[in-house]
């Protein structure tokens, strides 16, 4: 049995008409791509900026509370994209109809709801194919996107770097590259108005023969812009080399989008990367220096938030910006600890990592986990949290508390991987005994004739560009 359940009440102003047409004719506004390639991504993705929508999702398994849970996410990702959100329904059956998403029934009820509130868009709250958009749009004779567009949308607006910009064209095209056929079969119908001119073996219209070619360009644009990003990852690579040569730890935050991974990063650094009540705000890693209280200097990197359903697209393209999980030290993993579902939070973060460790043959850093926002947990759910995460740390990057002891976590773990060693320091190098009471711990110190003999425990890199002093390690 399949139930339509409205969530809020629908305020009817059955007004229509134009609307359809407007969306139709827009949709099919792909005729940039036959001109220039730059245009892709503009055009189609200028396209998506959305204003008024309807936000519909098919709930297959789980708790209510789980299914309105991911339509309330849907809803924040439509806002941060931009768009006002007129209408959520959440439709109950077994799985996804295969040709309208929502099945005819219920796709011609939605197809009510768009006129009655006057909805231009409609999102739906998973993936579909282009097959189902086409069909579901057919229906509802408005725009339909999926979260996936949706969530490339975001990535489109909030990316300012020019790695970040590149990778989220190529996300766009790949996402792009098999929805070509659609629009190209609508083109070839408006060029020619003989439609079925495609429609087979040696009948090949001017349409297919563009979309074969609009194919290709694509995906020299998108090799190249490959090359461009292993490029740039290059660059980072060096970076990061430098830093570890400094024997430098290194602790990646990574976490749920509006976790606070920024804020804590921020509250631990005293710096001001943006924070803001946004999914997605960070799009590109950030990295800050900071001195831990026994002197060890160690860097944060601030990474892009995951969401359960990271498009694929985008992960492949911001593997390159998840690799500073994969060199890490240590992974800082923020959670939300006001949100309804943490649980969901964690599972979902560690999916994609499992993901790109495997895929990369590499084993991943050891985990700290952090539940953040206590300042807005009651003491009931305190209690809980507390029980459920027995090892994390619980913390608010808002008012301070925890940072403390968070604090305290991290020089714990740093300290542990330092070695001791007795090194014999000559007088001629006095910057290394500069060097070690900044980012050591001297235990003792001793004169001779000749230099300085100290015991001192450091960090392992700092002891391995020293080993030529060293006169007794362990
Ligand atoms: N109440 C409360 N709000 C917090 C806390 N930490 C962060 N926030 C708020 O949560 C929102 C998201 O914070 P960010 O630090 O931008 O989160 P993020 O994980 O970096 O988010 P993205 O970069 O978008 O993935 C902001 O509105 C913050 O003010 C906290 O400890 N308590
Ligand atoms: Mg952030």
């Amino acid at each position: 049995m399949t139930e339509l359940h409205q969530l809020p009440d629908s305020d009817a102003t059955p007004t229509t008409g134009e609307l359809a047409l407007d969306d139709r004719a827009s949709l099919q506004r792909v005729a940039g791509l036959s001109t220039e390639l730059a245009d892709v991504t503009e055009v189609e993705y200028r396209q998506l900026r959305l204003e008024r929508v309807v936000l519909v999702g098919v709930w297959t398994s789980g708790t209510a509370a789980e299914a309105k849970a991911s339509m309330a996410e849907l809803a924040a990702l439509a806002e941060t994209a931009g768009s006002e959100v007129l209408e959520a329904v959440i439709q109950r059956r077994s799985r996804p109809d295969a040709s309208t998403y929502l099945g005819s029934g219920k796709a011609e009820e939605l197809r009510q709801i768009v006129v009655a509130t006057g909805a231009d868009t409609v999102i739906c709250d998973g993936e579909l194919t282009p097959a189902q958009l086409t069909a579901l749009e057919r229906v509802v004779k408005v725009k339909v996107i999926d979260r996936t567009a949706l969530i490339l949308d975001i990535f489109a607006q909030h990316a300012t770097s020019r790695e970040g910009k590149a990778q989220v064209s190529l996300a766009q095209m790949e996402y792009m590259l098999p929805r070509l056929r659609g629009w190209g079969e609508s083109m070839s119908r408006q060029a020619g108005g003989r439609a079925g001119s495609n429609g087979g073996v040696g009948l090949r219209g001017p349409g297919e023969t563009k979309i074969e070619t609009d194919r290709r360009r694509i995906r020299e644009r998108m090799a190249k812009l490959r090359k461009e990003i292993r490029g740039m990852k290059t660059a980072r690579t060096v970076k990061r080399a430098q830093r570890r040569r400094g024997g430098v730890p290194a602790l990646t935050v990574v976490g749920y989008t509006n976790a606070g991974k920024s804020s804590l990063v921020n509250a631990m650094t005293g710096s001001g990367v943006l924070v803001q009540d946004a999914l997605f705000a960070t799009l590109d890693p950030t990295t800050r220096r900071a001195e831990l209280a026994d002197g060890h200097e160690v860097v944060f990197t601030d990474t892009v938030g995951f969401v359960r359903h990271l498009p694929t697209q985008l992960v492949e393209a911001f593997r390159s910006t998840l690799e500073e999980a994969l060199h890490a030290d240590l992974l800082i993993h923020v959670v939300d600890g006001a949100d309804a579902f943490p649980g969901k939070q964690i599972s979902a973060v560690r999916q994609v990592l499992s993901d790109v460790f495997a895929e990369e043959g590499a084993s991943p850093p050891p985990e700290l986990l952090v539940i953040n926002k206590i300042d807005a947990v009651d003491a009931t759910r305190m209690t809980a949290l507390r029980g459920e995460y027995r090892d994390a740390v619980f913390v608010s990057a808002k008012t301070g508390e925890g940072i403390g002891e968070l604090f305290g976590r991290i020089t714990e773990f740093v300290a542990a991987g330092d070695v001791e060693a007795t090194l014999e320091v000559p007088f001629a190098r006095g910057e290394v005994m500069a060097r070690l009471h900044a980012h050591a711990h001297v235990l003792d110190t001793e004169h001779t004739a000749s230099g300085t003999r100290v015991r001192v425990s450091m960090p392992e890199a700092i002891a391995a560009e020293y080993a030529d002093l060293v006169v007794d390690g362990d």
